[in-house]
């Protein structure tokens, strides 16, 4: 693929006045830096000593395509992970006492053994690089905004930071490190080398309840934050004996599900766990069927699935209408893709989920009044009042955990899930210090991601999209449009030139464009994905349909074909490449008069100076494209008369 040189790319110069803004800027970010001095210091020092000790990230990026291409040897691996291992001590040496903690928590985490010390069994590890610290402008910014302390003063984890998967203080079975070998994970990303330590101590002090608080956790696409709540999940059910609802795991679309119970299987697999998917892909009483037993109506309920992965829509079906479905075992309540999922299109299943939770414990007159027959054993009491008997087993707590590449700050949102102690971790660039004092998310990139932006009139994008296939000899493309007519009408032209360019000749390998729209039946879909992944089509053309969450490794290139109105969308979109390490780029297709407005969005996410380079395009290669364009179009304009 050319490099931005090669095509002539140069970052556009800045204008006096953006020039001006950003002197400010930093200006601005050199007054916070004198404020937080006495930790920047210390900061500074850190960071000097773990960059002696760590490679830098192009090395990074080297050794986990290494890793997954080739097998190393004995003697490499072992090298590699006393490497790591000296990398992860020094991060949890470097964290010593700045365990994030939310407000009026603070005493308990205090009274914490030091993270060398084990508590039944474990050690707490990794500690996180160091709480936020907020100058004292930003934080009272930040409570003005409404904003609560620990959401204002995450635990900042950086994004190189990585951990061999055996390492004995994760404290994983040999089970899933298999699993783990097996899927060719051998390096724990940081998202999971942060999140894991943090459910798998706290559920293996379940005596003690105050360790289990809730997690909102926010790291860049492809980052790994499905495995770092499937892996604990599956590594604390396992050993469960009877067959109880007890992890949900909600996400906002069919396929997420599908997605993350394909991990949870490939996670479980030879464990006597299983696994519910609930999405309505299948009737309600097929549904029903595989989730619960009917024969009985129990009031402890009676689930045949220990974990449950459904959209928000089908758990409503299921709460109001399968009998015997029961959230009353419930340990761990997964919201992935959480700020779409506590976005508007949702906002009654959030209240009736909890309420349901809440008074999941049928009174003794309503169980009189019906047919349950309660089996005091299934039974669990969340009735505050049963927390008087000192002797009765204390119910599990629901641990929540939210996750997204864009987590809100909006402290409304937040608020609705009456989150409990909750920890905040933000997996950041290192030295970066995210923006807390507003309500949008801080948006990280993957590092691997190269952006590129070009200006055209608006009425000759299909041609720009036609010149970015051509010239960049795009394969593995996925473009996205702003509605399903626009892709399907893309879609036909560009499979209409592509068939032109295709009987000419001109290129030996086969250009094939495909549409992929919701409105497509589920089968064609899984053809058309299944096709794109094994390399027999150079680019998907959709509407934001596979936006979030997808995760195919084939995606190389993304193109915005419309340009992203929100900065949330940008990211989700550019997400579906360079992930989980991979080199990938990003075009977006900037219309004259659209420009204005994605300067000033890019502007104010902080993600314009040196992230975004404009692409100037070869002018005789895209007057020879036009000739092939126009017949596109007017082959295409002869479908539509
Ligand atoms: N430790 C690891 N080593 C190698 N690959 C990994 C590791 N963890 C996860 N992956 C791979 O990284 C890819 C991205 O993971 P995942 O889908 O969980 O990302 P994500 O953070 O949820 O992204 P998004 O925000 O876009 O949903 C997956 O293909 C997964 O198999």
């Amino acid at each position: 693929m050319a490099s931005s040189k090669e095509l002539g790319a140069a970052a556009e110069p800045a204008t006096k006045e953006e020039r001006k803004k950003s002197k400010k800027r930093s200006t601005d970010e050199a007054t916070k830096d004198s404020e937080a001095k006495p930790l920047k210091d210390k900061d500074a020092k850190k960071s000097k000593r773990s960059k002696d000790d760590k490679p830098t990230k192009d090395k990074d990026a080297k050794k986990s395509k290494k890793s997954k291409d080739d097998k190393p040897t004995k003697d490499k691996d072992a090298k590699k992970s006393k490497k790591d291992k000296s990398r992860t001590d020094a991060i949890s040496k470097e964290s010593d006492g700045h365990a994030g903690d939310s407000a009026g928590s603070d005493q308990e985490v205090a009274a914490l053994p030091p993270a060398d010390v084990p508590i039944d069994g474990l050690l707490r590890f990794p500690d996180f690089s160091r709480q936020q610290a907020l100058s004292s402008e930003s934080a009272l910014e930040a409570a003005r905004m409404g904003i609560p302390h620990w959401l204002a003063h995450p635990a900042t984890v950086d994004r190189n930071v990585t951990a061999p998967v055996a390492d004995p203080r994760f404290a994983l079975s040999s089970h899933s490190i298999a699993c783990c070998e097996k899927a060719g994970i051998s390096t724990f990303f940081a998202v999971q080398a942060a999140v894991i330590p943090v459910l798998r101590v706290a559920h293996s002090l379940s005596k003690m309840r105050r360790h289990v608080r809730d997690l909102c956790v926010s790291a860049p696409t492809g980052s790994g934050k499905t495995l770092a709540f499937v892996l604990p999940i599956v590594e604390k059910l396992k050993s469960r004996v009877v067959v109880r609802l007890r992890a949900l795991v909600v996400l906002p679309t069919k396929d997420l599900a599908r997605q993350v119970m394909e991990c949870f299987e490939l996670f479980s697999a030879g464990t006597d766990l299983r696994i519910g998917l609930a999405t309505g892909d299948v009737s309600l009483a097929k549904e029903q069927a595989a989730l619960t037993d009917q024969s009985t109506p129990l009031a402890g309920g009676c689930s045949l699935v220990d974990i449950l992965v459904c959209t928000p829509g089908r758990l409503i079906d299921h709460i109001t209408l399968t009998p015997n479905f029961t959230l009353q075992h419930l340990e761990f309540w997964v919201l992935d893709e959480a700020d779409r999922l506590l976005g508007e299109v949702y906002q009654d299943w959030l209240p009736k989920v909890q309420s349901f939770i809440e008074t999941v414990t049928p009174s003794p007159e309503t169980l009189a009044s019906s047919n349950a027959i309660p089996v005091p054993d299934a039974c669990t009491l969340r009735d505050p009042d049963s927390n008087l008997d000192l002797l009765a087993r204390p119910p599990p707590r629901i641990q929540k955990l939210l996750f997204s590449a864009t987590l809100t700050q909006d402290p409304a949102k937040i608020a609705r899930l009456k989150l409990v102690r909750p920890l905040y971790i933000a997996i950041t660039d290192e030295g970066k210090v995210s923006d807390t004092t507003s309500a949008a998310p801080n948006y990280v990139f993957p590092s691997t991601l190269t952006e590129y932006y070009a200006t055209c009139p608006i009425e000759e994008k299909p041609l720009w999209l036609i010149y970015l296939l051509w010239k960049e000899n795009i394969s593995g493309g996925v473009c996205f449009t702003k509605s399903l007519e626009t892709a399907h009408r893309l879609a036909q032209v560009v499979q209409a030139w592509a068939l032109g360019v295709t009987d000419n000749a001109w290129r030996g390998n086969k250009i094939v464009v495909a549409e992929y729209s919701s409105d497509l039946p589920a089968t064609e879909r899984t053809r058309i994905m299944r096709l794109f992944k094994q390399g027999g089509i150079s680019l998907l053309i959709c509407s934001d349909i596979i936006a979030r969450g997808m995760d195919i490794d084939q995606v190389s290139t993304v193109i915005n074909y419309d340009v992203p109105t929100h900065m949330n969308q940008y990211t989700h979109r550019v997400g579906r490449t360079a992930r989980a390490g991979r080199e990938g780029s990003a075009y977006t297709l900037v219309g004259s008069t659209q420009m204005f407005h994605f300067k000033k969005m890019m502007i104010e996410c902080q993600h314009w100076d040196g992230h975004l380079s404009l692409i100037k395009p070869n002018k005789d290669m895209l007057e020879t494209l036009r000739g092939h364009y126009k017949e596109a179009l007017e082959k295409v304009d002869t479908i539509y008369s």
